[in-house]
């Protein structure tokens, strides 16, 4: 499938611009904690988000604690979890209830299935668990199952996300999709034409919403079918995309 190029855009004041992380800004690395971030990338995102007035969030699967520390000392508009916390205008972060008991019951038993598959991986987001098996591919049916059973033990309270050589518990009734809706409700973002770059599953509530409101939709990544109007290549592309929309 061809898709169009992408228009030309500045960045001013009638834009946002809402971006994924892993896969999109960030390279894909082994595991979670063995991602890079340049600080040229920060430098980028930095500049931009002043050029928005700050109408750039992140929108990412990471918890928004993570997104912190990952592009720290930035502290841009961003929502974690898949859509599930976001963090208001205010500097507030809204974030999700959890049962806690039933929550670690579920956590406790994908640690234990962990701690027995080499190679597997679990991630505690808080109020959300991703089980990663990207070192162990081999594993990915019964690591699905696995999170199936770990999903019943949450009672409905959590839905499963796939995702690259990942499955994740996130709690249900929220997306990418409804936090870019969130966002624009408010200011700086509200009025403003929205772009949204992801490259995953999990990404495609984002695009949905993005399309509605007449934005634009860029998926990063040659293989899977979107519905994205635009495409890029991977995250050297989605990069130097900025570099030229931070330029205008
Ligand atoms: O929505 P995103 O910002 O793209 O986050 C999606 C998930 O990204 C992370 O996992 C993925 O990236 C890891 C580092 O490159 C990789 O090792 C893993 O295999 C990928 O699934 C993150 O760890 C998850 O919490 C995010 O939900």
């Amino acid at each position: 499938m061809t898709f169009p190029a992408i228009p030309h855009v500045t960045a001013d004041a009638s834009l946002a611009l809402f971006l994924d992380v892993d896969g999109t800004l960030l390279e894909i690395a082994p595991t979670p904690n063995a991602v890079v971030v340049p600080d040229s990338l920060k430098e980028l995102l930095a500049s931009l988000s002043v050029r928005l007035d700050g109408a750039l969030a992140l929108v990412s699967g990471r918890s928004i604690v993570t997104l912190d520390k990952l592009f720290a000392p930035l502290r841009l508009a961003a929502a974690g979890i898949h859509g599930s916390e976001r963090r208001e205008a205010s500097g507030c972060v809204v974030r999700p209830r959890v049962d806690l008991v039933r929550f670690a019951a579920a956590r406790d038993a994908l640690a234990a299935w962990t701690s027995r598959h080499p190679g597997t991986l679990l991630e505690d987001k808080g109020s959300a668990l991703a089980l990663h098996y990207r070192l162990a591919p081999n594993l990915e049916d019964e690591a699905h199952r696995e999170a199936q059973l770990a999903l019943e033990r949450l009672g409905g309270t959590h839905e499963l996300q796939r995702g690259k050589s990942v499955v994740e518990l996130r709690p249900a009734g929220h997306s990418k999709g409804s936090a870019i809706s969130a966002f624009l409700r408010d200011a700086p973002f509200l009025g403003r034409f929205p772009i949204f770059i992801g490259d995953d599953v999990t990404d495609e509530a984002g695009f949905a919403i993005v399309n509605k409101l007449g934005g634009m939709s860029i998926r990063v990544g040659a293989s899977a079918a979107t519905a994205a109007a635009h495409r890029l290549d991977g995250v050297d592309d989605v990069i130097a995309w900025l570099q030229d929309f931070n330029s205008r």
